[in-house]
């Protein structure tokens, strides 16, 4: 079967057959967040294209290594402690959990490798130092800067000339700046915030310094994707680019980059700044993560999505068709099948996952017209190894509908469904009906199949 990968590559802005440096060990570094409050779904999104990506890759590749940072030394960490009280070390632990926990109910993993930032001072001093040492950066007043005039490829990432990357760099233009455009690299630290002891005295990394010296440290000088939400490819990738290939001489740095477009809310980018944000937190108390996760890559990922509850609920629904195709099919031991082309085919077009979708539902539909039990099985196996792929159905079918009912409520209810079972033995339609309708009253639907009865709320 064909399993070629086509990603569409930041740098060249073109559609490339993915051919990794080494076939053995995949190597992929996204951008993780900045640990000091419960994060929005647009943060989210990143985090599911790219666990999807990854589900994709450990599919057609034995090994694969997926490295995202968590940034817990920032100006708006330190921001938050003096508002809180809350210590800074508190914050970045309960929020990184809560992190995990909320990524975690959208069924994305985590990762092979969580580097922490204040973990690994010493490889960003000693990449300043580098950079320093070869001419590419400078020290003045504490800070240590890259001087942009020095690397001539700086702006291919982003393709912006020199008057949009100054006006990007949105900043009044310090006295210890040789040139606007030039960026931090290293800044030194007042005595009530953290810093570190450098040659440069007692100061904190910038934040692309950081993504540089981890990404070298666990995946080399050269790995295949880079990955992040759009509004980083400038400054942060374009400032990482620029660091890893003067420091590293001869590296390229990533061999493709990746960027995911922005979920919207009314025409805008959901953001923190903005506070047009719903956290995954609160969302998760009304939908199910599988729901916010389906919602998610039903837009392919280099689009942007508007995200509205319809979304939410059209998800949903179609997550009721697929549980309710497992549900009927309890009896049925599902084949060892292999993952059907069409729907490979569709996410290995560059993570196409609204046509991977579609043909999930032709599976399921298939699946529904199925009557021999042996094409049951196999259809079963198929719907299952697809499953796997878009990182969906990880739930019990049973839970998927009735999970939110107490022990005593389920038991109530198994019983009503026996008396009415009862009833309809004896011709008693009348109160079968009722039974049934006093359950829909309270939100509660039956559903008669072959092998019996179950409900579902509705
Ligand atoms: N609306 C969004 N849609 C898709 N990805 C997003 C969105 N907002 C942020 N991201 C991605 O989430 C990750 C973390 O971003 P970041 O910590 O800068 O959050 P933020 O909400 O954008 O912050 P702010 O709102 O203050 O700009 C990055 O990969 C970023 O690209
Ligand atoms: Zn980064």
């Amino acid at each position: 079967m064909n399993k070629t990968l086509r990603i569409f590559d930041t740098l060249t802005r073109e559609k490339q057959v993915f051919e990794p440096i080494d076939a053995n060990n995949v190597r992929l570094y996204v951008c993780g967040p900045t640990v000091y409050d419960y994060a929005h779904v647009g943060n989210a999104r990143p985090v599911v294209v790219f666990d999807t990506l990854v589900r994709v890759l450990r599919h057609i590749y034995p090994n694969v290594t997926y490295v995202r940072n968590v940034t817990d030394v920032d100006d708006k960490i330190n921001a938050r402690a003096k508002d809180s009280g809350e210590t800074i070390s508190d914050i970045t632990k309960r929020t990184h959990q809560a992190y995990l926990d909320d990524m975690g109910a959208l069924n994305a993993a985590k990762p092979d490798i969580e580097p922490r930032a204040t973990e690994h001072i010493a490889e960003m001093i000693a990449m300043c130092e580098s950079l320093i040492e070869q001419g590419f950066a400078y020290a003045a007043e504490g800070h240590v800067l890259f001087s942009v005039d020095k690397f001539d490829d700086y702006g291919k990432l982003s393709r912006r000339d020199r008057k949009e990357m100054i006006a990007g760099a949105r900043v009044e233009v310090a006295p210890y700046k040789k040139d606007p455009a030039d960026f931090v690299l290293w800044k030194p630290s007042e005595d009530d915030i953290p810093g570190w002891e450098s040659p440069w005295g007692r100061g904190r990394p910038g934040w692309h310094i950081e993504c540089s010296a981890m990404s070298t440290r666990y995946l080399g000088e050269n790995f295949d994707i880079h990955g992040g939400g759009s509004d980083l490819v400038f400054p942060h990738h374009e400032n990482e680019l620029a660091q890893s290939c003067c420091a590293n001489q001869g590296s390229s740095y990533a061999k493709y980059w990746m960027h995911n477009g922005h979920l919207m809310v009314e025409g805008e980018k959901m953001s923190k700044s903005l506070g047009n944000f719903v956290t995954v937190h609160e969302l998760l108390e009304s939908w199910p993560g599988e729901a916010i996760r389906l919602a998610m890559i039903g837009t392919h990922y280099h689009q942007p999505i508007n995200w509205t509850e319809d979304n939410l609920r059209q998800a949903k629904e179609s997550l009721d068709r697929f549980y309710t195709a497992l549900r009927q099919s309890a009896d049925v031991t599902p084949e060892d099948m292999p993952v059907p082309r069409l729907f490979l085919e569709a996410l290995c077009d560059d993570l196409n996952t609204p046509l991977a979708i579609a043909e999930f539902h032709n599976l399921v539909t298939r699946f529904n017209k199925a009557e021999k039990k042996y094409e049951r099985a196999e259809a079963k196996g198929e719907i299952l190894a697809a499953a796997k792929l878009l990182g969906i159905l990880e739930a019990d079918p049973e839970d998927w509908f009735t999970g939110s009912a107490g022990e005593d409520e389920a038991a109530e209810i198994d019983d009503l469904i026996e008396q009415r079972a009862d009833a309809k033995k004896n011709k008693d339609f009348a109160t079968a009906d009722k039974i049934r309708n006093d359950l829909l009253a309270r939100g509660i639907l039956l559903e008669d199949f072959k092998d019996g009865t179950s409900w579902k709320r509705v």
